[in-house]
């Protein structure tokens, strides 16, 4: 595993763990999200999980899901963290993570100086916080969109917790993503991807070598 840690997000299929894995990705992201090319159901998900080596974190991604859609997934799929993606309140990221006892990270969408705000709000109750491009208005989904935000916005900002850098990182960007902000951390999904919802891993392995 290289310096900066790396999630791969939107898993479909064992072979994409397998993959994710012998790159040495340190997170593996699963998407509960109908409308998205990457959902999995909770048997999907418990397949890929139950797959997944030890060392590589499990992270189930949701979107604004009640208690009984998060039950389900905690129940039937083994995680090591989960993923708020959509508009949790602080107080529902904290309910969250005094219901399942899993360490929370939240998702924040960046277009401008004004969303700052919000990353420091929530690193007061997640674990972790995603730094992610703000999707554009009408977007069918919160996240996954391959589009990068202006990383100058956060180079070398410090929070109280530990973050991640994503939106619209590739192999050519990511490095220098890296250096500019400082970044511990990197997520991608469609940047690694040969059509939406289709892992490559020749495109997995590239990321993380190129991520250092
Ligand atoms: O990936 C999805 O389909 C998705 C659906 C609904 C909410 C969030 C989603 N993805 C969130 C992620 O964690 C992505 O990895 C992140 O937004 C970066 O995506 P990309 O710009 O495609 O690398």
């Amino acid at each position: 595993m290289g310096q900066v840690r790396v999630k791969i997000c939107g898993l479909r299929t064992v072979a994409d763990v397998a993959a994710v894995a012998a790159a040495g990705a340190a997170y593996a992201g699963f998407v509960f999200f109908e409308r998205s090319p990457r959902h999995l159901s909770v048997a999907q998900a418990a397949e890929l999980a139950l797959a997944a080596p030890v060392g590589l974190a499990k992270v189930a991604l949701v979107v604004d899901a009640p208690d009984a859609v998060l039950d389900a997934i905690v129940e039937g799929v083994p995680l090591d963290m989960l993923q708020l993606h959509g508009h949790e309140t602080p107080e529902r990221v904290a309910e969250v993570r005094a219901r399942y006892g899993l360490p929370v990270m939240k998702a924040v969408g960046v277009a401008d100086e004004g969303d700052l705000a919000a990353l420091f709000d929530y690193s007061t109750v997640a674990d972790q916080i995603l730094v992610d491009a703000k999707p554009p208005k009408g977007s069918a989904l919160p996240g996954g969109n391959g589009l990068s935000f202006d990383w100058r916005l956060v180079a070398q900002r410090r929070w109280l917790r530990p973050w991640m850098l994503a939106g619209g990182l590739t192999a050519e960007n990511v490095a220098e993503a890296v250096r500019l902000t400082n970044a511990r951390q990197v997520d991608v999904s469609s940047g690694v991807e040969s059509a939406p919802g289709q892992k490559d891993a020749g495109k997995i392995a590239a990321f993380v070598r190129a991520a250092g």
